[in-house]
């Protein structure tokens, strides 16, 4: 459902990414890793279409993102990408039922009883009209994972979903992560530095000036 070849990146003529290739099946789950500026966060940003690259095609339910315009590309990413960020990322002013909801108004689809039926699913139904301030790190970032599929994507990004979470509530949301994601089929790639989180994926790459290398089991 994802292919990425040849893609290359550089920041004010400092090569970043320099030919990255990945093929991603339908429902796959993997971990990448690597040093820090290294370009995790790049390559992400660059699979979401936030931006764009200097070379090379990434592929997504066969539409090349690097052929569409911006904003073909922000619909398609809206349509069937979800991302779960480090820091949450949760709008201060509405609630949390309201955040998970923000995807489906994006997209002008019903919620048909879906934010109700996830906010259950993440251990959340109790806090729905709550505001992100009144939440513990553990359930901002179980709102965020719930927003990441209300619209039923076909790929979640998460960039460090768990860096700002203790261990024991880090495993807590990966859980809910994996099952949700399990339960949609959706495939995703998780960003991070650490081993018990690159544990949970099904296969773990480390990025590196030599593109992205499979790590063995
Ligand atoms: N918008 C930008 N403008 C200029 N340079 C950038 C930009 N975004 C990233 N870079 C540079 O690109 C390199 C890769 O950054 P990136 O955030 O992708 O690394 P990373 O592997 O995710 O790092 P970390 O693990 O520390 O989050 C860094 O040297 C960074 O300074």
């Amino acid at each position: 459902m994802l292919h990425i070849r040849e893609l290359t990146k550089s920041y004010a003529g400092a090569p970043v990414l320099r030919g990255v290739a990945l093929d991603l099946g339908p429902g796959e789950y993997v971990a990448i890793m690597g040093e820090s500026g290294v370009g995790k966060s790049t390559l992400l940003n660059l699979i979401a279409g936030l931006d764009t690259p200097d070379g090379g095609r990434v592929v997504l339910e066969g539409t090349d993102l690097t052929r569409l315009d911006d904003d073909e590309r922000t619909r398609l990413r809206r349509r069937r990408i979800g991302f779960v960020f480090q820091a949450f990322h949760l709008l201060p002013h509405l609630t949390v039922a309201q955040n998970v909801a923000l995807p489906l108004a994006l997209n002008a689809i019903e919620d048909g009883g879906r934010v109700e039926a996830l906010l259950a699913a993440v251990g959340l139904a109790g806090k729905a009209d709550r505001y992100p301030r009144e939440l513990s790190g553990g359930e901002a970032q179980r709102v965020a994972i719930a927003r990441a599929l209300v619209h039923r994507p076909a790929l979640v990004l998460a960039d460090e979903p768990t860096g700002n979470l203790d261990p024991v509530t880090a495993t807590q949301v990966l859980a809910v992560l994996r099952e949700q994601l399990e339960r949609d089929g959706a495939a995703a790639i998780l960003v991070t530095h650490s081993e018990r989180v690159a544990a949970t994926a099904q296969r773990t790459y480390v990025l590196g000036p030599e593109g992205l290398v499979p790590r063995d089991p």
